[in-house]
């Protein structure tokens, strides 16, 4: 086990917007980020794995982990449950490993509540018109259900203040540039952080 706590980085953006293609190659790349796997009652999507893309629960099972207090965050979205598991999380950090959450706005911001040190990043789309092709493009929602997530995304678009870095996702290898320097520079500014403070605790002992 390391001495040092892992840093929990947050991914959120309207449905659409890319996270995760985003993210998909950023774990491409990156050595030491875990992936935290989310819970949901969604359906399984044709491509998808349970255990992989997500674990896949009944509305029961949810409601039994919410009443168990075992997610860290959980939201309603377009009809279904997310939530995070909270033990992998914290076991996770814990251990020294970076872990990385790919979620919606209002569990992100529940997140924010208990992880104030997090690192919040929203990906925003180059425009709301772009955003609605890749939706419909990647042909996975009825034409209703693309309307509902458009309506989503404008509420999620409004709550981008409340994050530490905003990401526009033009090209996917820029995007994930762009986090990746995220990644590095909040490594550094901790580390700097951390030299600073047992330089003060070392002056102090003079
Ligand atoms: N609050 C919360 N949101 C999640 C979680 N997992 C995924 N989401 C978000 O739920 C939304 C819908 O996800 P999904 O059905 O996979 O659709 P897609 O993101 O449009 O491909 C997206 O904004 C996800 O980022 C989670 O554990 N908690
Ligand atoms: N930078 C980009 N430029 C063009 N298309 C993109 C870009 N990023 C993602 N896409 C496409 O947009 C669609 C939605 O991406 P996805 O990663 O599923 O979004 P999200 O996870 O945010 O809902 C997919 O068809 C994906 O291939």
């Amino acid at each position: 086990m390391k001495d040092e706590k892992g840093i929990l980085f947050i991914l959120s953006g309207p449905s659409g917007v890319g996270k995760g293609t985003v993210r998909k190659e950023l774990f491409e790349q990156a050595t030491d980020l875990k992936y935290s796997i989310s819970m949901t009652t969604r359906n399984k999507r044709p491509g998808e794995t349970d255990g992989v893309d997500y674990f896949y629960k009944s509305r029961e099972e949810f409601e039994n982990l919410i009443e168990k207090k075992q997610l860290l965050e959980y939201a309603q979205y377009v009809n279904n449950y997310y939530g995070t598991p909270r033990a992998y999380v914290e076991e996770t950090l814990a251990a020294g490993h970076d872990v990385f959450l790919e979620i919606e706005v209002q569990g992100a911001l529940q997140v924010k509540d208990n992880f104030p040190e997090g690192v919040f990043i929203f990906l925003f789309p180059p425009s709301l018109e772009e955003l609605k092709n890749r939706i419909v493009n990647r042909g996975t929602e009825s034409s209703e259900l693309v309307i509902n997530r458009l309506k989503e995304a404008r509420k999620e678009i409004e709550m981008m203040g409340a994050y530490d870095y905003v990401v526009v996702n033009d090209q996917v290898e820029h995007a994930v540039a762009k986090v990746q320097s995220i990644i590095q520079s909040e490594h550094l500014k901790r580390e700097r952080i951390e030299k600073q403070y047992k330089k003060l605790l070392e002056d102090e002992m003079k």
